[in-house]
């Protein structure tokens, strides 16, 4: 099984065009497909919802759709993605009163639940839920927005959150979002991640491949680096 997933964003993709791109960057070599959900309330922009994601599935994509809430409330939506064939599911735990129960209704609906933290947001907030949790996923930029630089400081929040991972026994994913490049991969991998969301420094570049190819060489050599 190959260790890391690559998820490219669709933020960055052809919307005009957005079941070739997703066709295109899945037979390029991508593992997940990432779907950025924004509301204009929770973060100050708006993008795509449910009716996209079943679209694509209407499509033919049978690929993991990593649906990533940028939204507040959260409740309905879980409810509309799990309709919809999401795959994982997470949000923000600031953008709902209920965390444990917002949790637990997407395991109830056969998706991965997440928590998403933003660059300031303490992880704490996963303490009480480890139990709940099938992935993590740090922001790496604040949320709202492609084509933003990774902000530096979350490589230490990556080796504090895969700390918090191993010591729970348990088998998390620990995805990383934002400003995710094959210059900075390597780095990032050996500080802790194992799931990197990229949506600019793929569907920017004319060759989905060969970006893609050379992503996962770089994970090779972090792979190597941490002697797994
Ligand atoms: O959730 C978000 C932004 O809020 C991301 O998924 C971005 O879409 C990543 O874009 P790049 O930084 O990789 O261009
Ligand atoms: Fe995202």
């Amino acid at each position: 099984m190959n260790p890391y997933q690559i998820a490219p964003s669709i933020l960055s993709a052809d919307f005009a065009r957005l079941g070739e791109e997703v066709d295109n960057v899945l037979a390029a070599g991508a593992d997940v497909v990432h779907f950025d959900v924004m509301d204009n309330h929770y973060v100050p922009n708006l993008t795509i919802g449910p009716m996209v994601c079943e679209a694509l599935r209407k499509h033919g994509v049978t690929a993991p759709i990593d649906v990533h809430l940028m939204v507040s409330p959260v409740d309905d939506l879980i409810r509309m993605f799990i309709d919809a064939g999401a795959s994982n599911i997470t949000f923000h735990p600031e953008a709902t009163n209920h965390i444990d129960r917002s949790l637990q209704l997407i395991r109830d609906g056969g998706c991965n639940a997440g928590l998403v933290f933003n660059p300031a947001t303490t992880l704490h907030y996963m303490d009480h839920v480890m139990d709940k949790l099938d992935m993590i996923l740090l922001m790496s930029v604040n949320p709202g927005f492609g084509g933003q630089s990774f902000i530096p400081g979350t490589l230490d929040k990556l080796r504090e959150a895969r700390k918090r991972i191993d010591a729970s026994g348990r088998n998390i994913r620990l995805e990383v979002d934002g400003g995710v490049k094959t210059s900075n991969i390597r780095e990032i991998a050996e500080a802790g991640a194992d799931m990197f969301v990229a949506g600019s420094a793929i569907f920017n570049t004319d060759d989905y491949k060969a970006t893609i190819d050379q992503m996962r060489a770089e994970l090779e050599l972090a792979r190597k680096s941490l002697g797994q």
